[in-house]
């Protein structure tokens, strides 16, 4: 199949060896067909014969036998098929999608509703494994089946071939007509799935402004009304889809009634035995004629989604990947030049030397982190340059980007999954001694020491069952595992008061990591090396409140 659009191509790879052995089996089955029509020809004829030899009929009769018996295991192994080939296609899709997703600017996700992206992920990538799995396979050998069985026919009775392969074009034309309705009707419920999703998704939180706020009888009608467009649609949905699957249902069996008719009309010139071949040949194409129909629905929910998940896809992603070579090694000098990103920031230049403290203040929606989303390379500025030790950060690989820089934000929880792993997130590589060491600048050794299971600890999701304190050290220690040369803590003041006297000054007291700070606390205003203040996108004054230095010696200096 040729690749169309964003999303991998269906045959590419160990795909195409799976389409191949499908096809080899779709021409077995057809071989197969043929073997039990012939033998049951010869077989019945036998017993026309004026001298009826017993073993003869007998060797067909078990000929029939074994040849259905084949006939079942290829089906088997088709289906068996068939599944790996569309799990492989889910896999490479997924992988696609969730890559695009990471490479996407933060700006861009966030205007994405969640619960609409998990529709993505699981109801759209159901309708591609449809199609690969039991779509497409399904088609290519229903379709050899098909072609061979009227040939079959076609040796058997001229007649009775043309009447079937009338049959069978009347159905699969009635089948293409309905398509592009039934595509309507698959976006329209796709849509109100995703509304539903995008509602549920944002309400089923722990603290939900739903409970909170006692609108739980509000959102009730609200999702019972969702629920019943979404109702409407599927309904509206499964009734045409019912219509594709009757069509062939019916196909199948006025297949019979002709085959018979036909059959008596000829059975003078062809014989008993080619008429009872002729109807097993239809009868074994009531599978595969059947299967059309649900080929065409799984075809329809494929090109939605696939559309669907086409445009995600085609959203321009940060530029990145082996084009990009890696950032080197550096002291960690944050250069600002001429910076703007479209309502946040204006033509925005400052520096940050290697080892200084940066506290980035100004009121909301200022743009603080905003620099600080630049800095990480969320994103990219819409004019100006990011420059980490010299190098533009648009031109360097992403990975050794977030690599270089730790990152603290009350919108960076904590993971479901042990301590260990937490910990260890953004340096994947870090050893014992490292983690210890981690554990000890945070002081966490004595309460992960205290737990029965010490860092193989499990914990929810956010961290949610740990200690606020706990919690937030755990974050503090992830960012600064792997020695970052650049460090960014959003909103510090909305951070624990013993961490920001205790956890977090002493790490600054002991890393020459450059820190970018977001606070309006006096406390650590003073005690920074220098302050950039923004108001409305602008860089309103950058003030240096000392002589920049190590920021061991300023910590030090101003005891926090
Ligand atoms: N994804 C986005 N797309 C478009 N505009 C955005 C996006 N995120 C933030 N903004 C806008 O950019 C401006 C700066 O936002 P930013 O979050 O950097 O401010 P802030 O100083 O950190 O504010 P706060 O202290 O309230 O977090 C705001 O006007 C905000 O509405």
């Amino acid at each position: 199949m040729k690749r169309r659009g964003p999303l991998p191509a269906v045959l590419a790879g160990s795909r195409r060896g799976l389409m191949a052995w499908l096809l080899a089996n779709g021409i077995a089955q057809a071989a197969t067909m043929a073997g039990i029509a012939i033998a049951t020809r010869h077989g019945f004829d036998g017993l026309h014969q004026p001298e009826v030899v017993p073993n003869v009929v007998l060797a067909h009769a078990a000929a029939i036998a074994v040849l259905g018996l084949a006939l079942m295991w290829l089906r088997m192994a088709e289906r068996t098929t068939a599944e790996r080939l569309g799990q492989s296609y889910l896999t490479a899709t997924r992988l696609r999608l969730f890559d695009h997703l990471n490479n996407l600017p933060s700006r861009v996700l966030q205007k994405r509703t969640q619960g609409v992206l998990m529709v993505r992920f699981v109801a759209d990538l159901n309708a591609l494994n449809d199609w690969v799995s039991r779509g497409l396979a399904r088609l290519a050998v229903a379709a050899i089946t098909i072609v061979s069985a009227v040939g079959v026919l076609a040796w058997l009775d001229p007649l009775i071939a043309a009447c079937v392969a009338g049959a069978i074009a009347v159905a699969v034309t009635t089948l293409a007509a309905a398509g592009s309705p039934l595509y309507l009707r698959v976006r329209e419920l796709r849509r109100a799935r995703g509304r539903m999703a995008a509602n549920l998704g944002e309400k089923l939180n722990v603290y939900s402004p739903v409970r909170v706020f006692g609108r739980t009888r509000g959102e009730r009608s609200r999702l019972q009304k969702q629920s019943s467009r979404l109702a409407q649609a599927a309904v509206s949905q499964a009734r045409l889809a019912a219509l594709l699957r009757a069509v062939p249902d019916a196909a199948s069996t006025i297949l019979t009634a002709l085959v018979l008719a036909a059959g008596l009309l000829r059975v003078q010139q062809a014989g008993w035995g080619t008429l009872l071949a002729a109807i097993l040949v239809v009868n074994l194409l009531d599978s595969p004629l059947r299967d059309l129909g649900r080929i065409f629905v799984f075809w329809q929910n494929f090109r939605a989604a696939r559309d669907v998940l086409g445009g995600f896809l085609r959203l321009p992603t940060l530029a990145s990947g082996r084009r990009l070579p890696p950032l080197s090694p550096g002291p960690g000098h944050l250069a600002l030049d001429q910076v703007s990103v479209a309502g946040a920031l204006t033509q925005v230049s400052a520096e940050a030397p290697a080892g200084s403290l940066i506290a980035v203040t100004g009121s909301s929606g200022a743009g603080k982190s905003t620099i600080l989303g630049l800095a990480a390379r969320m994103f990219d500025p819409d004019q100006g340059t990011v420059r980490l030790d010299g190098q533009a950060l648009a031109e360097h690989d992403l990975t050794s980007i977030r690599q270089a820089v730790g990152m603290i934000s009350p919108d960076l929880p904590l993971l479901r999954g042990s301590i260990r792993r937490n910990l260890t997130y953004r340096a994947s590589a870090a050893n014992d001694a490292e983690i210890a060491d981690a554990l000890q600048l945070c002081e966490l050794h004595q309460a992960i020491a205290a737990l029965p299971r010490g860092l193989d600890t499990r914990i929810a999701e956010r961290g949610a069952d740990l200690p606020a304190a706990l919690r937030q050290r755990l974050i503090v220690a992830r960012a600064v595992m792997g020695e970052p040369r650049l460090l960014l803590i959003d909103d510090a003041d909305a951070m624990l008061d013993e961490v920001r006297t205790g956890t977090l000054a002493r790490v600054l007291r002991r890393r020459g990591t450059t820190i970018l700070l977001v606070t309006s606390d006096p406390q650590w205003l003073s005690a920074a090396d220098a302050v950039w203040r923004l108001d409305a996108g602008q860089l309103e004054s950058v003030k240096e409140t000392k002589h920049l230095h190590t920021s061991e010696h300023t910590c030090a200096e101003v005891n926090i």
